[in-house]
């Protein structure tokens, strides 16, 4: 009985958590081109009890399942940061190309026009870590599927991916199916 009193008190925390997103992102049309529709979550950032609130729904999702926790630059880094001290473990930083100094590991991927690569520190992922790659948009998966290339090259398991917002007509998620990790986003779109 009172299981289900705190689960239903934990669902309508979550509605609440969702709806107070959805009236705080906004969305821009034609944002960087034509066609996209720019989820724009700088004001966030301008209440720090919903950021607080953010933080706690994440880092619950990832609460002693990981050893680190990669954050993807440079938007990946504003929750990955948080959810990493809520979790008390390290935090590894994912950069683009030509950011860090060596010795560093890299990996290229296709983006819609050319390709791009990310680097990471070598040495801050220890082989046989349970890793979370967290970042703040799913949209269609390249750069989270390169993030995970990057850590399972140095040996760590890929345990979880988490995301703030999925964008559900990319199909993101169907990428990621190959790491056989769980994946959470806290709203989609
Ligand atoms: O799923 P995908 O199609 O790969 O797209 C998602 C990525 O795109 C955005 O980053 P962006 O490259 O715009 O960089 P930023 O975080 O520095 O703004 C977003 O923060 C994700 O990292
Ligand atoms: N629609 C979108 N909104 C914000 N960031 C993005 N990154 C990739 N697609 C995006």
């Amino acid at each position: 009985m009172e299981n289900i009193q705190l689960q239903d008190q934990l669902n309508m925390e979550k509605t609440t958590l969702i709806s107070k997103l959805k009236e705080t992102i906004i969305n821009v049309p034609d944002f960087p081109i034509e066609g996209i529709q720019f989820k724009d979550i700088t004001p966030i950032f301008l209440n720090p009890k919903l950021y607080e609130e953010v933080i706690e729904d994440l880092a619950n999702f990832s609460r002693g399942k990981v050893d680190a926790v990669v954050g993807i630059e440079s938007r990946g880094y504003l929750f990955g940061i948080g959810i990493a001290i809520a979790l008390d473990v390290p935090f590894i930083l994912i950069r683009k190309k030509g950011k860090l100094p060596p010795p560093f590991v890299s990996e290229k991927y296709d983006l819609e026009y050319g390709t791009s690569e990310i680097e990471m520190r070598e040495g801050q992922i220890k082989p046989g870590q349970k890793i979370l790659i967290h970042d703040d948009l799913l949209a269609t998966g390249g750069t989270t599927e390169a993030a995970s290339r990057l850590v399972e090259k140095q040996g760590a398991i890929v345990s979880q991916f988490s995301f703030l917002i999925g964008l559900k007509d990319l199909e993101g998620q169907k990428k990621l199916e190959q790491f056989g990790a769980e994946i959470y986003e806290v709203l989609q779109f």
